[in-house]
C-alpha cells in the first residue's frame, strides 16, 4: 500500500535528511513512528502526504505519487499535522467545507466521536482548548475513513482519560483496508495500540517491524537480569533492571522505550528488517 524506494530529501545542499530511504508498508496496520529530535518524522510525513516533493528515489502512497497531488489521491490520504489548528470558527463549519473532499466520510462516526472525547456545546473554537480542538481534529480524521491516515503527535495536548479515549477510538474506528501512521514520542501512548514499529535513525529505517514478530524474538522483562537468556540490551532501573532478552519461548509485551533504546544503540543491527508487500 505504500512504497518507499531510494527516496531522497534535504532542506539544504550538502545536509540530506534522507538518503536512499527505503522501505515499504501494507494496509490493516497502525504504525508507531520514531525517532530522536530532528530525524525526520514529520519531513517523511509531509513527503507522504505530497506536501513536500522528493529530490530523489520513489514514492507510492495507494497507487498514487503524491507529489502529484491528484483528487482521488487527496481524498484517500489524511494528514494531521501537530499543532494544526482547525483553520475555521466553529466546528460546523469545519465539517461542512471539509467533509465534502472525503467521499467515505462518516457523519455518524463524526457524532460518535464527539460524544466519546466529550467535546463542548459551544459553537465557536474560540471558546475551545487546544486539547477539544485537537480531539475534534481527531475525531475529523478517523471520521474521513482515509484508506491512509497520518498522525504527529496526536496526542499532544490531550488529558489522560483523553489518551485512552484516542486509543480505543482509534482501534476500534479502523478498518483492514486502512493503513496508519503515527508519529510521536509518547511511546506510553502507542502501547496496546500499534501493531508495527517503525524507527528512523540518520536518516535511514533503523527498525521496521511487526510487534507480533518482536515478540516472538524477544522478551522484554524487568527486575533481574534472567541469567538463562542471552540479554540483547538492558537499563538500570530502581528494582534491578528492564531489560530485552532473546526469547527462549516466553511470550511478554514490547516495551517499546526499551526497544527504541535498544535500536538506536546499535543492539538491533543485526534485527534491521523492512517490510515486505
Ligand atoms: N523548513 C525547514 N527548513 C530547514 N530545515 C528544516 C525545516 N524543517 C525541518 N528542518 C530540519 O530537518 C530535520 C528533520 O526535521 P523534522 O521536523 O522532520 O524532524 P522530526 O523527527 O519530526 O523532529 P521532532 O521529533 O523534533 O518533531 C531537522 O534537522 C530540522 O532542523
Amino acid at each position: 500500500m505504500l512504497q518507499v524506494n531510494q527516496l531522497n530529501y534535504a532542506y539544504k545542499a550538502g545536509s540530506p535528511i534522507f538518503r536512499d530511504l527505503t522501505f515499504s508498508l501494507c494496509a490493516g496496520s497502525i504504525v508507531g513512528l520514531l525517532g530522536k529530535n530532528g530525524e525526520g518524522k514529520t519531513t517523511l510525513l509531509s513527503l507522504l502526504a505530497g506536501l513536500k516533493r522528493p529530490h530523489g528515489g520513489e514514492l507510492t502512497v495507494n497507487g498514487h505519487n503524491p507529489g502529484k497531488r491528484q483528487p482521488s489521491f487527496l481524498s484517500s490520504i489524511y494528514y494531521l499535522p501537530d499543532e494544526a489548528e482547525p483553520g475555521f470558527s466553529s466546528p460546523q463549519d469545519f465539517v461542512k467545507a471539509m467533509a465534502p473532499f472525503y467521499p467515505t466520510f462518516d457523519t455518524k462516526i463524526m457524532a460518535e466521536l464527539t460524544e466519546t472525547f466529550e467535546l463542548p456545546e459551544a459553537r465557536k473554537f474560540s471558546h475551545w482548548s487546544f486539547g477539544q480542538r485537537k480531539k475534534f481534529q481527531i475525531a475529523f480524521a478517523l471520521a474521513t475513513k482515509c484508506k491512509i491516515m497520518l498522525f504527529d503527535e496526536p496526542t499532544n495536548g490531550l488529558d489522560i482519560p483523553s489518551k485512552a479515549i484516542f486509543r480505543k477510538v482509534m482501534a476500534g474506528t479502523l478498518d483492514e483496508d486502512q493503513l496508519v501512521i503515527i508519529a510521536t514520542h509518547q511511546t506510553a501512548d502507542l502501547q496496546n495500540l500499534i501493531d508495527r514499529v517503525m524507527i528512523l535513525e540518520q536518516g535511514d529505517v533503523k527498525l521496521n517491524e511487526e510487534l507480533f514478530d518482536l515478540e516472538a524474538k524477544y522478551f522484554f522483562g524487568q527486575g533481574h537480569l534472567p541469567e538463562h537468556l542471552d540479554c540483547v540490551y538492558a537499563e538500570e532501573v530502581p528494582n534491578g533492571h528492564k531489560y530485552m532478552c532473546a526469547s527462549a519461548g516466553e511470550s511478554s509485551t514490547v516495551d517499546l522505550e526499551l526497544l527504541f533504546n535498544a535500536t538506536i544503540n546499535g543492539k538491533l543491527e543485526s534485527s534491521k528488517a523492512y517490510a515486505n508487500g
